[in-house]
Formats: structure tokens, sequence, C-alpha cells
């Protein structure tokens, strides 16, 4: 059997992570290449295509295709694809707080009757908000915290003197229909929690700049009829990119591995 055209959208930090993991691993799977604007830089290595158009990359017959790159790239590409009846996992998921851009992807996943797959990312405990909603939920709260340097290129830096911060600092506090839109590199995650919970208005989110952080902390609570949870993530930053986690690279392998497998866990 000849194995799965997998490619992502964009090639970054997490692309590059989930390709090396899948490279190392023993599923047999590995990513065939990517698409990437012609105008962006990013040479393929050896053993990987790369596509400058969505055209292109339709016409190579994908059978998974995962969107690393940005909210444009979900607006912007995802729903041609899934229009040409291609399954996507979405990994910039804070360009899902558009119920425009819902809509359009709901829309085209009908149509060409495929699946658009939100990852769970850099967070956890998405299982239990997910059932605990179907009894009723009172309150969400995410409370995300990362070092200065992880917020940098982000309007924490008109808040805070970001290198020079000594003690945490809350420099964001508000619902999470303005994090995944201000943050689209830093607050993904509070869309995970938004669409699996109470929604993007209803979610409160509070963000910390920490120069005693030494990673990416995520805190998610919630309470309602089924009774309460909290729950502390300390994620490791990939190497190659300090505002993303570890764990949110792994979160997409395990979505693609979950894909191509016949018992879901
Ligand atoms: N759901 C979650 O928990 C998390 C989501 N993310 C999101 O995942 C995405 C990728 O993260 P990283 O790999 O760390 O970022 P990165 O900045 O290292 O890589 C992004 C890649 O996308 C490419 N790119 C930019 N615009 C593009 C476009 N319009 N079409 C195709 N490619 C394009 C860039 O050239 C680059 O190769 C980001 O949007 C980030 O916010 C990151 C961390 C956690
Ligand atoms: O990887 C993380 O820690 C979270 C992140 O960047 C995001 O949600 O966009």
């Amino acid at each position: 059997m000849t194995s799965p055209l997998i490619v992502s959208i964009g090639f970054g930090a997490m692309a590059r992570s989930l390709a090396a993991s899948l490279e190392k691993g023993d599923s047999g799977l590995h990513l065939g290449g990517f698409l990437v604007p012609e105008h962006l830089p990013n040479d393929a290595p050896a053993g990987m295509q790369r596509w400058n158009s969505v055209d292109e990359l339709i016409a190579a017959k994908p059978d998974l295709v995962i969107e690393c790159a940005t909210h444009e790239a979900v607006r912007e590409t995802v729903p041609q694809l899934l229009e040409a009846g291609i399954d996507v996992v979405i990994v910039s998921i804070g360009a899902l707080g558009d119920a425009g851009t819902v809509a359009r992807i709901e829309a085209a996943a009908k149509t060409g009757r495929a699946r658009a797959i939100a990852v769970s990312g850099a967070i956890g405990g998405l299982d239990v908000l997910r059932s605990a909603k179907l009894a009723g939920l009172d309150s969400v709260a995410y409370i995300g915290r990362k070092p200065p340097t992880a917020w940098k290129g982000t309007p924490a830096e008109q808040l805070l003197d970001l290198p020079n911060l000594k003690e945490a600092t809350v420099f964001y506090e508000g619902d999470a229909v303005e994090a995944a839109r201000d943050y689209p590199k830093n607050t993904n995650v509070t869309a995970a929690v938004a669409l699996a919970g109470l929604g993007f208005k209803d979610t409160r989110v509070r963000l910390i700049a920490d120069p005693a952080a030494s990673g990416n902390t995520h805190e998610l609570e919630a309470k309602g009829a089924f009774g309460s949870f909290h729950i502390l993530l300390n994620n490791k930053p990939l190497p190659e990119n300090p505002k993303t986690s570890w764990l949110a690279a792994l979160s997409v392998e395990q979505a693609v591995l979950r894909h191509f497998s016949s018992l879901e866990v």
C-alpha cells in the first residue's frame, strides 16, 4: 500500500517538528511536502515537495492537509481545499473566532464532503469541557502565562516594557473574541477552549507576561452542573519558536496519527 500524501500549509516551527517527529516514529507516515506562497522563503528539504498555489496542491490530490501557517491561511486557503474534498486539520484555530470564517468552512466541508478538524493544540481538558457542556456550564476561564520574549510582536509590546519587565504582569483581561483575534500567534488555545465550552464571548481570558516563567503555562477552570475542574499545563516551548509550545506540535502529530488509525482513542 502506498503511504498517504500528507501536506502542510506553512513550513515553520510546527510543520518542521511534525515532519521530524513523523520521520522518527513507526507509523510509516511522513510529511510529503508543504504549501507556501511563492513570495515567502522556505526551501523544501530532500524528499519533500513545495507547492506555491492551492490549485497545484489540489491537483496533487493530498489525502490530508494540515494548516500550520496563519489565521489568513485558514480564511483564504482552507475552504478551497475542503470544497475539493480534502480533509484539513486546522492549527491556527483562533481564526475560528470569526463567525463568517466558521460559516464558510462549514459550507465548504459540506460541499466537498470533507472534514475540518480543529486541533486541541497546546491545551488539554477539552474532552471534559465538551462533555460537561452537555449538562450546562456556568463559567469557563483561561489564563495564559509566557515569558516576555514570547509576547514580542503582539499588542503586549505597546502595553508593557517587555525586555525590562521585573515581575509577572497581567496585560489582557477580557473575552476570547478579542484574545483569539489580537494575539494570533499566541492564543489559539483560547479558541479551542471557546469552541469546546461556552463560546468566544463567554470565555474569560487573562494573559500574563512573566519574566520568571520558564515555559508556556496554560490554566483552564470550568464550573457547571457536572461539578468543576481546574488544570494547569506547564509546556516547554518549541526551540524554533518560543511562542509555540512543543505540546501544540505533538497535538498536530496526534491528530494525523488518529486520522489514519482504525481505532480512535
Ligand atoms: N492551536 C494551538 O494551540 C497553536 C497554534 N499555533 C499556530 O500555528 C501556526 C504555526 O505555528 P508555527 O509553526 O510556530 O509558526 P511559524 O511562524 O514558525 O511558521 C509559519 C509558517 O507559515 C508560512 N506562512 C505564512 N503565511 C502563509 C500563508 N498565507 N500560506 C501558507 N503559509 C504561510 C510561513 O512562511 C512559515 O513557514 C501559527 O498560526 C500559530 O499561531 C501555534 C501554537 C499553538
Ligand atoms: O503554543 C502555545 O503555548 C499556545 C499558542 O501559541 C497559541 O495558542 O497560539
